[in-house]
């Protein structure tokens, strides 16, 4: 640590250009592997500590600082990091240990910290260190080192240390993770360029259009189910495997178990989803569950092994782009499919299948089969013309995208909130019930949108006319307005009273016509739970 806190403390002080090159330039050059890449990933702000918070490091000084004394300090030293590390009281023993206090070890170890173990081990290292050790191992904890240098500029330092170009740095960078082993072995002439081929970079993905009055003829296009889970892209290269979501994040680290399986060199696109419960046969293939269950791994930092074990994720592989260093994506769709299939021939089947194929000789044959799919993981049918090559973005013709017609339920309101922004002085946010056959009022679901300006007055003012007891901000109200709520599915739900929610709910329609009494039973919801 010691060498790199030297570094960031020289960065603070220096404000010429060149210095700063020369200062970050001498270090990647004198420090070994790994602690160089760590440094680089830091000062290029590719350092990622999931399980370090802001939150934490407040409530370690909480802990430990006297909160006077810090924010009083804070006052006069101006950054939280720098202060911490000052002010951080020196235990009067530190048992003995062999924790390894190299840049590197730091840093894998707190890469790998569960969010739990995190204050404690954080608090161990501060224990230990020099004050500017401190202060480089909070910098790094916070996310932003806040020297005065910026990625561009690391970068340069490292090319004009090892007399690289630049350019050529900037064009390998995104395709190799830190601690940069290859990227450093080329840098010392002990490594070729990584090649972007033969790199985990993210490549664009093909986009599809909305089929909107267009019938297809079915010569031209192959149909396939339109999956709902993430997209996601499978990218094995150089020895290391990356998944990419649709916007290009690298969210490896989310789906180990996907990762893991992945050792074949190449890319491919599919759908990442979670399996199902084994509910019988699927006709479509290897049973998947709804989008609901994927919705517990995504956005998640840490996975725990119950995690893995209670939504274990797979993917649905439907393109190739690369077959090793291959580039196919120039050839057509049939020519891919192939290849796509001799491919995932090699993989663990129990993390990826390919998606199936929806044989129906004409579109009017397809629209019927569209109609009757009823799968929770399916969103609709996804139409791919045949002769097509793999083209980044969205491009007239060559994919549709067919989503099934949203299903609809009349329910009655029940309670409403004012909502939020524009909306925020009138009553426009509805929970809305279907009946038991008890002649119980159980709600359902909840939604805003879907209506007018208009209407949004006419029911403010009904809700206010129509109140019969308030809750805080909610107006429980008479059971007497029915709306058409439309929503994409209808899954069972330990949350609620009534055992389903519905997904993507919104007001289609308000019922002024209908009896409140005429509204849907709970039941005809519960059957077309998926
Ligand atoms: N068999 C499939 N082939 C291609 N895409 C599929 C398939 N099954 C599900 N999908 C999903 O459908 C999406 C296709 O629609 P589009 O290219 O417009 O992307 P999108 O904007 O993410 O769409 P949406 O939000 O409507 O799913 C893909 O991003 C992908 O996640």
């Amino acid at each position: 640590m010691r060498a790199f806190a030297t570094l960031l403390e020289r960065l603070v002080y220096t404000r010429s250009r060149n210095a700063k090159l020369k200062l970050i330039g001498d270090y990647l050059k004198e420090t070994p592997d790994p602690d160089r890449g760590w440094a680089l990933a830091a000062l290029t702000g590719g350092l990622d500590l999931p399980a370090i918070k802001p939150a934490l490091i407040r409530a370690l000084v909480e802990e430990r600082v006297d909160p006077v004394l810090f924010y009083l300090s804070r006052d006069y030293v101006g950054d939280t990091a720098e202060t911490v590390s000052l002010i951080w009281p020196r235990p009067d023993h530190v048992p003995e240990t062999d924790l390894d206090l190299s840049l590197g070890a730091v840093v894998e170890r707190m890469r790998s910290l569960s969010r739990s173990e995190a204050p404690g081990v954080l608090a161990a290292y501060l224990d230990r260190l020099e004050p500017e050790e401190r202060f480089a191992l909070l910098k790094m904890a916070t996310g932003a080192l806040r020297v005065g240098v910026t990625a561009r500029l690391a970068k340069t330092a490292l090319a004009q240390a090892f007399g690289l170009d630049v350019d050529a740095v900037e064009e390998v960078w995104h395709g190799i993770a830190p601690p940069y082993p290859t990227l450093f072995a080329w840098a010392e002439g002990q490594g070729a360029q990584p090649r972007a081929e033969a790199l985990p970079v993210f490549r664009s993905f093909m986009l599809a259009h909305a089929l909107e009055d267009v019938r297809v003829d079915m010569a031209d296009y192959a149909a396939e189910w339109k999956w709902d889970g993430i997209r996601v892209q499978l990218v094995h290269a150089g020895g290391e495997t990356r998944l990419y979501s649709r916007a290009g994040d690298d969210i490896t680290r989310g789906f180990p178990e996907v990762a893991t399986a992945f050792r074949a060199p190449g890319v491919l696109d599919g759908e990442l989803m979670v399996k199902g419960e084994a509910q019988g046969a699927d006709e479509h293939g290897g049973a998947a569950a709804s989008f609901n269950a994927l919705q517990q791994r995504l956005n998640r930092k840490a996975v725990t092994a119950k995690m893995l074990a209670d939504y274990p994720a797979f993917v649905r592989l439907y393109d190739i782009m690369f077959d090793g260093t291959e580039d196919l994506r120039e050839l057509p769709w049939t020519e891919r499919r192939q290849r796509l299939e001799t491919f995932a021939a090699k993989l663990d089947p129990a993390r990826f299948d390919v998606s199936s194929l929806i044989e129906a000789e004409d579109f009017t044959t397809l629209e019927a089969i569209r109609a009757g799919a009823r799968d929770a993981s399916i969103e609709g049918v996804m139409l791919k013309r045949r002769d097509s090559a793999y083209v980044a973005g969205r491009r007239v013709g060559l994919w549709y995208k067919w989503k099934r017609d949203p299903l609809t339920a009349d329910c009655v309101v029940m309670y409403a909130q004012r909502g939020n922004g524009r909306r925020s002085s009138y009553y426009s946010d509805f929970t809305f019930g279907c009946w038991t056959d008890e002649g119980e009022l159980l709600p359902v679901g909840k939604a805003y949108s879907g209506i007018t300006d208009e209407e949004l007055k006419w029911l403010d003012r009904w809700v206010r006319n129509h109140t019969v007891q308030r809750f805080g901000p909610v107006r429980e109200v008479e059971k007497s307005l029915v709306f058409e709520v439309a929503f994409d599915s209808i899954h069972s739900s330990g949350r609620h009273k009534s055992g389903v929610a519905m997904r993507f709910p919104r007001i289609a329609r308000i019922r002024t016509d209908k009896p409140a009494a005429e509204a849907d039973r709970l039941e005809t919801l519960q059957r077309l739970i998926t």
